[in-house]
């Protein structure tokens, strides 16, 4: 898996026929993913990608299709939603609202170096850049706020030890919910794992995903990325990655010391952010055909996260 909906050879055609852009050659569906169903296309006029949104805020699509053209227009590595003839971007396919974008080329890197560090550093600064003039507003369904209602439902299911784990962190992001809300805003990523960044050789190709992107706090993005990119086996933070991944980001913006005090807080709550959803997922998908990622390796995150309090270097 993942394809929910398969799809048969007549209907792709019919689908695809009002984008002009040839015959289809061939189609796959993508293993990868666990929230859509994705489809490498083969025109004859390019490589694509096709995606059926099976779960999630359909009714913000219209977001995500903005946020992605002004992105393509300041020149990220990012795919977009191609026009048919008569400009339609969101159409429809099997039910399921459908979008067709270019298929960007790159591999996703397993095992990040330093120097793939920089290149998401550089990435992100430029997202947050290209976007905190003219912020589109969307609150993120998976934020502080959401965080500190769904952690004591979710700590009904977890032992004595956890439950004080998550407890600590909750009082922590209530404490300074506000502080971190007042930080330096832009568009937001908010999902930037190495899964959904591709790389063709040292080079940084793509960045994929884009249906947790919100507006909010830049350093949360930050925080997302460097727990998942410059992470060790421990859960600790490898110095030389996160140095790499900071340091090319600090170089376009710089942080402001509330964003320096704030950074330690920040690392738990995108911990506690990617806990929590795990164990939803965990929960909803259990028994099924479903890429399921691992709760237990965010919570190991922030135990170790709240045991060492990692300053923010470069600041200032
Ligand atoms: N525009 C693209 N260009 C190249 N490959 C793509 C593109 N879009 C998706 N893919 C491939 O399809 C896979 C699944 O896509 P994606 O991560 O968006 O799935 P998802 O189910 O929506 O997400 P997730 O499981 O991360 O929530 C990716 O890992 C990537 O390999
Ligand atoms: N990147 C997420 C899954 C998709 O939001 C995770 O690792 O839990």
């Amino acid at each position: 898996m993942s394809v929910f909906t398969p799809l048969e050879r007549h209907e792709l055609e019919a689908f695809l026929a009002p984008y002009g852009l040839g015959r289809l050659k061939d189609f796959q569906g993508i293993a990868a993913g666990s929230e859509n169903s994705n489809f490498f296309i083969s025109l004859e006029q390019g490589e694509y990608v096709l995606t059926l949104i099976e779960r999630g805020p359909a009714q913000d699509l219209p977001f995500f299709i903005e946020l992605l053209d002004v992105l393509h227009g300041a020149r990220l590595a990012v795919p977009y939603a191609l026009r048919t003839e008569r400009d339609e971007a969101l159409r429809e396919l099997a039910g399921k609202p459908a979008l067709l974008q270019p298929r960007l080329p790159g591999k996703h890197v397993t095992y990040a170096n330093a120097h793939h560090c920089g290149e998401v550093g550089r990435w992100l600064a430029c997202l947050h850049l290209a976007t905190r003039g003219r912020i589109l507003e969307r609150k993120s369904d998976r934020g502080l706020d959401w965080m500190l209602a769904e952690g004591p439902s979710q700590a009904l299911r977890l032992g004595d030890a956890e439950v004080s784990l998550l407890r600590d962190a909750l009082n922590e992001i209530a404490a300074r919910r506000d502080a971190v809300l007042a930080l330096p805003r832009a568009n937001l990523h908010a999902d930037l794992f190495r899964d959904n960044v591709l790389f063709d050789g040292n080079h940084l190709s793509g960045v994929i995903d884009f249906y947790n992107a919100c507006a909010g706090p830049m350093l949360y993005d930050l925080a997302i990325a460097v727990n998942d990119w410059c992470v060790e086996a421990d859960g600790s933070l490898d110095g030389a990655r996160t140095r790499a991944l900071l340091a090319a980001y600090s170089t376009l913006r710089h942080f402001t010391p509330a964003e320096a005090e704030l950074w330690p807080t920040l690392l738990r709550a995108a911990c506690v952010r990617f806990w929590l959803s795990r164990l939803i997922a965990a929960e909803a998908f259990a028994g099924q055909d479903v890429l399921i990622k691992d709760p237990a390796e965010y919570r190991r995150l922030l135990e170790q996260r709240q045991r060492v309090d990692l300053g923010l270097p470069f600041a200032l």
